[in-house]
């Protein structure tokens, strides 16, 4: 009986990819994908497949199936949630999931059961094995070999019986580099381009590297992980690639793009990664495991870059081991957008931050106390900017305004009011921040008779103008700041006292610059801050990094961001060195200076040296006796000792 003209059809192609195989394999240029012809030719050359002799699908025996599910069961059941999620997002496209182990077995298989039937007969099924030894090139085979994501649609296939199949696949990692798994989306008929197939291939290679992610966090819970991301936006919800680190820093595992980020930034090609498991995380980034509580969520995703040793930079986010992961642990404190880049994981910075946050939304008023550019306007103006409604912030300088204008600048006037003022009268500041935020920097040089009247602001929430009878009810949030020490100047007699107390029912103390835990974050933020907003990309070199961490910071954060704008002004080749600080930032001041120049909260910071000093002398080096005496925890200890260039000496 004569074949149908389908049949001869099928006999026609499958003569032709046979002949194209054979051109393929005689050396001729051939337009398939690289991956396709080297497939091929390990099809022939190594695992000694015939085009001319096609296999049926091949399915494990019942028992081998179970041991090959009893050995992924682990990444089985991490893996199910993804492989549900991707299903659902190639709903309705007659699209079957499978998930295959090293091995090629297939051992978590999704798809319609409406189409079992075709998908069996296709060896779309739980126990078939596509390895690429036993299928020919085929989607889950080919990727094993390969490592890497693939489609392999229709006459790439090498077996003619797979040739209707299109599949897509994407390896999966486990932590310490081998592949352990592959992630299938197949096809029973699809249209004839190989390009319908792209987003296809985005979609699985984004769930197996969700797979990883997921894999490497339950594995590795009671460690450091650091996931990463060249784009802040996605960094907490997407990251590209992540690592887990012990406690001293050193590699413990990784996800694929984790082992990309890192051979990369070694020079080596990803298929050496494995040899990165241990390593110190130093050696791939400009960061230590002390600087790990930097990079964690309390911080705005974009202010967590770090910078590789290969200079480039990635955004990260820190997550904290686990302690305790069968139990539920308490969820942060969500801090509002502007008070979160305030602390890089400095315990008071920390403690102020919860503090400003909760403050924030009432009318208490709010004193700010620290040195000199320590920050109180820039944490005024954060704790300004969480507040609700669109007040504005009125910054009044108590110290530059002279004295007999400050009562009408502050209160405003009526209509002729005195010799000189304004025909229609002046409305004052105090009514200006109406609805807002009035800050009264340097309060403490606020002449007595002011303060009374503020104090009667503060009191009955009324101004009333020079000039005028009827006061006016002003709803004001009232932040004042200080550098001096405000209950010394009411000892002498020059601060009320009853404004005092009112001022000072909430105090926020900024510390001084030098006895910051998160000197290096503020560091790194503000050079980034900096450079960005001039389009550049700059990296500290660790001479400059030091010469910086050990300076005393007389002028505190003001100093530093003067520095810094040097830095960015003289540095070459995007790198700041030791030659690019001002003399200043090279040569710490002497203790003559800092006595000069700094009031009561940098004494206490060089007490604190000195009391470090005491300490570490006396416990002979032992940082552990040293955190008890001192009644801190062992990493202040440390980071301290880092911070203050101080050097441990052991009997
Ligand atoms: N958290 C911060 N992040 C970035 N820049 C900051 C931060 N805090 C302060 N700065 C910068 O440091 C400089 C000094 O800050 P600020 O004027 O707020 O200090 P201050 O304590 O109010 O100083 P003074 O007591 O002299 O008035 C400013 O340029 C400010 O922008």
């Amino acid at each position: 009986m004569a074949a149908s003209p389908a049949i001869l059809s099928a006999r026609r192609a499958e003569g032709d990819h046979i002949e194209e195989i054979e051109r393929v394999l005689s050396g001729a240029v051939s337009t398939r994908d690289s991956t396709v012809v080297r497939s091929w030719l390990r099809c022939v050359d190594e695992h000694k497949l015939d085009p001319a002799r096609p296999t049926e699908a091949y399915i494990v025996p019942e028992t081998q199936l179970r041991e090959h599910r009893e050995q992924s069961e682990r990444l089985i059941g991490i893996a199910r949630t993804g492989l549900e999620h991707l299903y659902r997002q190639v709903a309705g496209q007659n699209y079957v999931l499978l998930l295959a182990d090293a091995q090629g077995v297939t051992v978590d298989f999704l798809g319609d059961p409406a189409f079992m039937d075709p998908l069996r007969e296709a060896g779309l099924m739980l126990g078939s094995e596509w390895s690429e030894a036993r299928t020919g090139t085929c989607g889950v085979g080919s990727c094993i070999v390969a490592g890497e994501a693939m489609t392999i649609h229709q006459s790439d296939h090498f077996d003619t019986t797979h040739t209707r199949l299109s599949c897509t696949a994407a390896p999966i990692f486990d932590t310490n580099g081998a592949l352990t798994a592959v992630l299938d989306i197949s096809l029973l008929r699809s249209p004839q381009p190989k390009v319908s197939q792209t987003l296809a291939l985005h979609l699985v290679t984004a769930s197996a590297r969700r797979i990883e992610l997921a894999n490497l966090m339950a594995r590795m819970r009671s460690n450091w992980v650091l996931r990463f991301s060249r784009s802040p936006d996605f960094l907490d919800v997407d990251p590209e690639a992540a690592i887990a680190l012990d406690g001293s820093g050193r590699i413990l595992g990784m996800t694929h793009g984790g082992a990309i980020l890192l051979a990369g930034v070694a020079g080596l090609d990803w298929r050496e990664a494995a040899g990165i498991i241990g390593q110190p995380l130093s050696c791939f980034f400009d960061m230590s495991v002390d600087d790990l509580p930097a990079f964690t969520r309390g911080r705005a995703a974009e202010e967590r870059i770090l910078f590789a040793r290969d200079a480039s930079a990635v955004f990260v986010h820190a997550i904290e081991p686990e302690r305790h992961p069968a139990s539920k642990r308490m969820p942060a404190p969500i801090l509002p957008q502007s008070l979160r880049g305030l602390s890089g994981g400095d315990s008071q910075m920390d403690a102020l931050q919860a503090k400003a946050a909760k403050l924030a939304g009432t009318d208490i008023p709010i004193l700010l106390q620290g040195e000199t550019g320590t920050g109180k306007e820039y944490l005024a103006r954060a704790i300004h900017e969480c507040r609700p409604g669109n007040g504005s912030f009125i910054a009044v300088n108590c110290a530059s305004i002279p004295e007999q204008l400050i009562e009408s600048e502050l209160f405003g006037y009526g209509p002729g009011a005195f010799t000189g003022a304004l025909a229609r009268g002046k409305r004052g500041l105090i009514e200006e921040a109406d609805g807002g935020t009035l800050f009264l920097d340097e309060i403490g040089d606020m002449p007595l008779a002011l303060q009374a009247r503020l104090l009667r602001v503060l009191a009955e929430r009324e101004v009333t103008p020079l000039g005028q009878s009827k006061p006016k009810t002003v709803r004001i949030k009232i932040i004042s700041a200080s550098h001096r020490d405000l209950g010394q100047l009411v000892e002498e007699g020059r601060f009320r006292e009853d404004l005092y107390y009112r001022l000072n029912a909430a105090v926020l103390t900024l510390p001084a610059l030098q006895q910051r835990e998160d000197f290096d974050w503020l560091l790194d933020r503000l050079i980034h801050q900096r450079a960005s907003a001039q389009n550049k990309q700059i990296r500290l070199a660790p001479d400059a990094r030091l010469a910086l961490s050990r300076h005393g910071w007389p002028g505190n954060l003001r100093e530093l961001v003067n520095v810094i704008d040097v830095a960015l002004s003289l540095n070459e080749d995007g790198v700041i060195t030791g030659q690019d600080l001002p003399a200043l930032a090279r040569t710490p001041p002497s203790r003559e200076t800092l006595n000069q120049q700094i009031p009561f909260e940098a004494k206490r910071s060089k007490s604190a040296r000195a009391k470090l000093e005491t300490a570490l002398a006396e416990c002979q080096g032992n940082l552990s006796e040293v955190a008890r005496r001192l009644d801190i925890d062992r990493t202040t200890v440390y980071r301290r000792i880092k911070r203050l260039g101080l050097v441990i000496s052991r009997p």
